[in-house]
């Protein structure tokens, strides 16, 4: 296996659409990036995600904005319910609806496990750093926990206010988000690749 290829301070696009997403890479990214920019400011469309994989569109996304020219870091995440065969999983952000209604996707995902014993659910990170020349560099991180109901707490964006991360009492919509960032899938995932390429 070749070295991985490292971030050379260039400016970066962060790859996604989804403004709570951006907020928190952004966050996570501000010690070794000093200019970034995303990919709705640049005007770039929104590629469709035809991977069957979190790694697999992760690539897909990263790779469409660097084709515009600069390095691009993209997130493709979601929440997978063992009970529910895995699901929302890949679907994550198609549960919600054109709408964006995570509250519905929240309901869905609650009324799936009707009469089940097993809440256990975990979040998947990939994350992927590709390069105007198609080079990519790609890690995923996780984060476990239980499914609670009713959902709890304002901060963070989609599944957050029914996933409680195994060790708290508290879900990720009531933590506040310097403690998320230390420890959620995204972090993991950030963390090796910050190894892999900015260090
Ligand atoms: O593809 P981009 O443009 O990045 O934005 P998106 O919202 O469509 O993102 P995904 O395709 O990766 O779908 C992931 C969905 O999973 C959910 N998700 C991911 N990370 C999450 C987190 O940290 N907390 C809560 N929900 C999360 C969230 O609802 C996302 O919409
Ligand atoms: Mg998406």
């Amino acid at each position: 296996m070749s070295a991985p290829r490292r971030f050379t301070g260039d400016t970066l696009v962060i790859a996604s659409h989804n403004s709570g997403k951006v907020r928190e890479i952004a966050e996570l990214l501000a010690p070794y990036a000093a200019h970034f920019t995303t990919a709705g400011a640049l005007g770039l469309p929104e590629p469709e995600e035809t991977g069957d994989s979190f790694v697999a569109n992760a690539e897909l996304k990263a790779r469409a904005a660097a084709s515009a020219g600069h390095i691009a870091l993209a997130d493709d995440s979601g929440l997978v319910v063992p009970a529910l065969n895995g699901d929302p999983g890949i679907y994550s952000a198609r549960w919600a609806g054109p709408e964006k209604d995570f509250a519905l996707a929240m309901a869905k995902v609650e009324e799936g496990l009707a009469g089940k014993t097993d809440r256990s659910a975990y979040f998947v990170c990939a994350l992927s750093l590709a390069w105007p020349d198609g080079h990519v560099e790609t890690v995923e991180g996780r984060c476990y926990g239980t499914l609670v109901w009713p959902p709890q707490g304002e901060h963070g964006f989609g599944y957050d206010p029914m996933f409680r991360p195994n060790g708290y009492a508290i879900t990720f919509g009531e933590m506040d988000p310097t403690e998320k960032h230390e420890m959620s899938h995204r972090a993991d995932a950030f963390a090796q690749l910050v190894e892999r390429c900015f260090q």
